[in-house]
């Protein structure tokens, strides 16, 4: 970089290397440039983004991930989030003195449970979610699986060392209407989806927010599930931190989903149900890094867990090794 700046009376020129903190920083440019391949890639698509409970925890990552969905939205993406907020829903029934457990990462949901679910998720998460997006613009707009016809759940069930276990309100999406969530993509707003879902009889049920936004994303056609959670993403050997998985087929995939454990089965679940459906990826990243969104869409680098066709299964490291 040529500095033109003199001494006056001789008329200096300065061969500097270093930013000359007056000028543009050409860094940024290259940083800039550099997302262009993503930028080309996923113009016009859609890419829903589920935000786990887990990553929401700290107020500077919940207005860091706003901006990143903003952010996707002004660059020609068209992003939709699915939100979880388990630990939220935990706290207020704690609150309440009302019991829940968890059994194969699901909630057990009795009616009360189910009142304070739905409060929660709709009435609470997604509105501060809406809130923080909407500080860029008017963008997002809530709606939960009972607006428009959204979801319809069925009750789901799970086995448990083997045994069937009646989880109560819990269901599964057995049919999805994307039309109200593509009027809204088609209008440039932002949907933010909370994973609540009546039964074909009106009865609200609790749906895992990652089997919905799955079940959302292959509805739409979406280019990419994109799920931030609590964990730099799928551990070969949990709780050992050692290894992380960077890819891995749906084959491979579908053969260690009986092998994992809490939250991690519905998560990879989703991730597989999506990949199965259509979703060209599912990639589940650490949500506690801020950002994390921009992160993964614009760089090469590979964070957290890729999960697609046609891929042999590679811990984070072996892929490191490759490149
Ligand atoms: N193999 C694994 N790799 C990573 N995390 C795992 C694994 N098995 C279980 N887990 C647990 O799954 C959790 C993520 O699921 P969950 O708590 O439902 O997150 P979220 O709120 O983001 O949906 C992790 O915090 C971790 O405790
Ligand atoms: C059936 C079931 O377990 N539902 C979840 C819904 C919220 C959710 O999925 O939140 P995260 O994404 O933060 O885990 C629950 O009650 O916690």
């Amino acid at each position: 970089m040529t500095d033109h700046s003199t001494d006056g009376a001789n008329d200096i020129v300065i061969e500097t290397t270093f930013h000359n903190p007056g000028r543009p920083d050409p860094k940024k440019a290259s940083t800039l440039a550099a997302a262009l391949p993503w930028l080309k890639a996923y113009h016009g698509k859609v890419v829903v983004v589920k935000y786990g409970g887990n990553a929401m925890t700290d107020p500077d990552l919940k207005t860091a991930f706003a901006e990143d969905i903003a952010f996707l939205r002004f660059a020609g993406f068209k992003p939709v989030v699915v939100h979880g907020g388990g630990p939220q829903i935990s706290q207020m029934l704690n609150r309440l003195g009302i019991e829940s457990e968890f059994r194969g990462g699901l909630r057990v949901t009795t009616p009360e449970a189910m009142d304070v679910v739905r409060m929660v998720l709709v009435g609470q998460v997604q509105r501060e979610l809406v809130g923080l997006i909407n500080e860029h613009g008017p963008l997002a707009v809530g709606l939960s699986g009972e607006d428009a016809g959204l979801f319809t759940a069925e009750a789901a069930n799970t086995v448990v060392d083997g045994e069937e276990v009646d989880l109560g309100l819990v269901g599964e999406v057995a049919q999805v209407r994307p039309e109200a969530v593509r009027d809204l993509i088609e209008a440039g707003r932002i949907p933010v989806v909370s994973s609540v879902a009546p039964d074909v009889d009106g009865i609200v049920h609790n749906v895992n927010a990652d089997s919905a936004a799955a079940a959302l994303a292959i509805a739409l056609g979406a280019e990419k599930l994109l799920v931030l959670t609590d964990v730099e993403g799928l551990y070969l050997d949990w709780p050992d931190p050692e290894e992380v998985i960077g890819e891995i087929g749906p084959e491979a995939l579908e053969e260690i989903l009986p092998t994992l454990a809490s939250g991690m089965i519905p998560k990879m679940g989703a991730c597989l149900q999506a990949v199965k459906g259509g979703v060209q990826r599912a990639t589940v990243v650490d949500g506690r890094e801020p950002h994390a969104v921009l992160l993964e869409l614009f760089t090469d680098e590979g964070v957290g867990t890729q999960v697609l066709p046609g891929v042999t299964t590679k811990t984070r490291k072996a892929r490191e090794v490759e490149a």
